[in-house]
């Protein structure tokens, strides 16, 4: 019986074929290669400075959240790029488990009162019920850990629901701008985990079975537009001594630019 540890021992295979371009690396586009080109998980390293660096006035304010979440996002590039090395069991849970733990950071972090449910009265009680759920899911990540990464992405879609919640109560066009890349992203991300996950004999006909390192990079660039809202949202319901403002980096009028969150002291807009 081969070890939890070793290579190729867990259920999941990418499309990517394995050991082709190294003997260490299983597969190599996948894994954070830093090669011009082959950045894929790379991108997790660059988001979590890019995320503290370019919210900093915020950060200033929560520093403990958002230093958190950053550290947890770091660990899911180190595992994922274990995994792909090794696609062994340990790696995909480690993978999955970094993903599960850093979304119950967030949610408890930055959830907003008004959506708790009746019976949790306050915030600490919020994180005594994200961290038992968590554990539980933890626990039941191990019995048929092939669904765990379909039940990761069903958290998406109520990502989703609580953005449209959102974005009904604000009439911030830059807001809405975000959200609308923000989800343009995640359609572009999802859909190449899927081809992935599901088209691979289509994918290698074409000869381009490299839809899995797409998503490692979409699924970054859909948090780097999601992360500002979260803050931008926060600071509405959390600090209202401030108001928060929409900015662009490294310019307004770049066709493409990264959102980010500026800090006013003034009264609430939406
Ligand atoms: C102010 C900061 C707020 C931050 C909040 C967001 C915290 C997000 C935490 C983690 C998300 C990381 C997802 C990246 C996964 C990368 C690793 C990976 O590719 N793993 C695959 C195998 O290698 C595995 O099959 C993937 C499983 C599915 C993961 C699904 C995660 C859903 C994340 C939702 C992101 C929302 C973006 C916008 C939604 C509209
Ligand atoms: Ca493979
Ligand atoms: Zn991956």
């Amino acid at each position: 019986m081969p070890s939890i540890f070793s290579y190729l021992s867990s259920e999941i295979d990418w499309c990517e074929g394995n050991f082709e371009r190294s003997a260490v690396i299983a597969e190599y586009y996948n894994t954070s290669v830093p090669v011009v080109f082959q950045i894929s998980n790379v991108s997790f390293f660059i988001l979590s400075p890019a995320l503290l660096y370019l919210n900093r006035q915020y950060c200033k304010q929560r520093a403990l959240p958002l230093y958190f979440v950053s550290a947890l996002l770091i660990c899911v590039g180190i595992f994922s790029s274990y995994f792909h090395m090794t696609l062994s069991y340990v790696g995909q849970l480690l993978d999955e488990l970094s993903i599960l733990w850093a979304l119950a950071a967030a949610y408890s972090f930055w959830y907003p009162k008004v959506y708790f449910p009746r019976c949790i009265k306050s915030r600490k009680h919020f994180f005594w019920l994200s961290g038992v759920t968590t554990v539980v899911s933890t626990f039941l990540s191990f019995i048929k850990p092939a669904l765990n990464a379909y039940a990761l992405n069903c958290i998406a879609f109520h990502l989703l629901y609580l953005t449209r919640k959102e974005l009904k109560k604000c009439n911030d066009y830059r807001v809405h701008r975000t959200a609308k890349i923000m989800i343009m992203w995640w359609v572009l991300a999802i859909t190449s985990w899927i081809s992935d996950r599901w088209l691979c004999g289509l994918c290698q006909m074409i000869n381009f079975p490299y839809f899995h390192s797409f998503w490692h990079v979409l699924i970054a660039m859909s948090l780097l537009y999601c992360c500002p809202l979260v803050i931008y949202f926060d600071v509405n319901y959390e600090m209202p001594s401030f108001k928060p403002k929409l900015e662009y980096w490294p310019s307004d009028s770049w066709p493409v630019a990264v959102p980010y969150v500026e800090l006013e002291r003034s009264h609430k807009q939406c």
